[in-house]
């Protein structure tokens, strides 16, 4: 994307009532919505969050699927979230939002179990060792999604890194938390639920065009 047209997209997100762009020193500073998102949203649905949403499919798409949940998608790149930021508007879906920040200050823009659900997909799978600090289900990670989820709550995970699947299972595992479902190959095994076989994210499409097995994972971090 040339800058111009990044510079656009920043101008309108601005504009864009569904998107929240805080500074880093907005949120480390007491980020006015923790623990009160349900005055954003205007009512007490479960909130839901995608990590790393890219351009948003999946808060997009789950929002349409569920009107009764809030969807929340983050990223740092807020030319990429535009797109869901516009969808959302042009089809009015009141239930989605999307935040301009990093994934790391997760637990200082969400209250202590105020969120029901995380989504995490497609992420950069950081494989080399000195990585591992970025790695998004690391221990650190998760412990921060378990200050912020609900005690029975759920992380999901698409990826079509077998690293990222592989190490993923291995940590839980180790820490004896529960994986709920977990298939490494979600489009030959049968099983997984409706919305991970439906909605396809933009680099799911280019894994898939060059043939690779996309795996999903569903567990608890409590
Ligand atoms: C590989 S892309 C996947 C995007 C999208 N989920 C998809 O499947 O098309 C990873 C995304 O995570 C975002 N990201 C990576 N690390 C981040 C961080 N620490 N905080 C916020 N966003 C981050 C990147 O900007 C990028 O949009």
């Amino acid at each position: 994307m040339g800058s111009k047209n990044k510079l656009k997209r920043f101008q309108e997100n601005e504009t864009f009532p569904n998107v929240i762009q805080p500074s880093r020193e907005e949120v480390v500073g007491g980020f006015p919505l923790k623990g009160k998102w349900d005055t954003h949203f205007k009512n007490n649905n479960p909130i839901v969050l995608e990590l790393g949403c890219g351009k948003g499919e999946y808060t997009v798409g789950l929002a349409k699927r569920f009107p009764n949940k809030n969807f929340i998608g983050i990223d740092i790149k807020g030319a990429r979230f535009w797109k869901g930021a516009k969808i959302a508007m042009e089809e009015n879906l009141p239930n989605v939002t999307f935040v301009r920040t990093q994934i790391e200050l997760v637990d200082y823009i969400f209250g202590e179990q105020e969120v029901s659900e995380i989504w995490i997909t497609f992420p950069d799978p950081q494989i080399k060792y000195k990585r591992t600090k970025h790695r998004m289900t690391n221990q650190e990670f998760l412990k921060r999604y378990r200050q912020v989820l609900k005690p029975d709550g759920t992380v999901n995970l698409k990826t079509d890194s077998e690293f990222m699947h592989g190490y993923t299972l291995g940590l839980l595992h180790g820490l004896g938390l529960e994986v709920i479902y977990a298939n490494h190959d979600v489009y030959t095994n049968e099983g997984s639920p409706q919305e991970v076989l439906e909605i396809q994210t933009f680099y799911e499409n280019q894994y898939l065009e060059k043939g690779k097995p996309i795996t999903f994972i569903r567990f608890k971090v409590n």
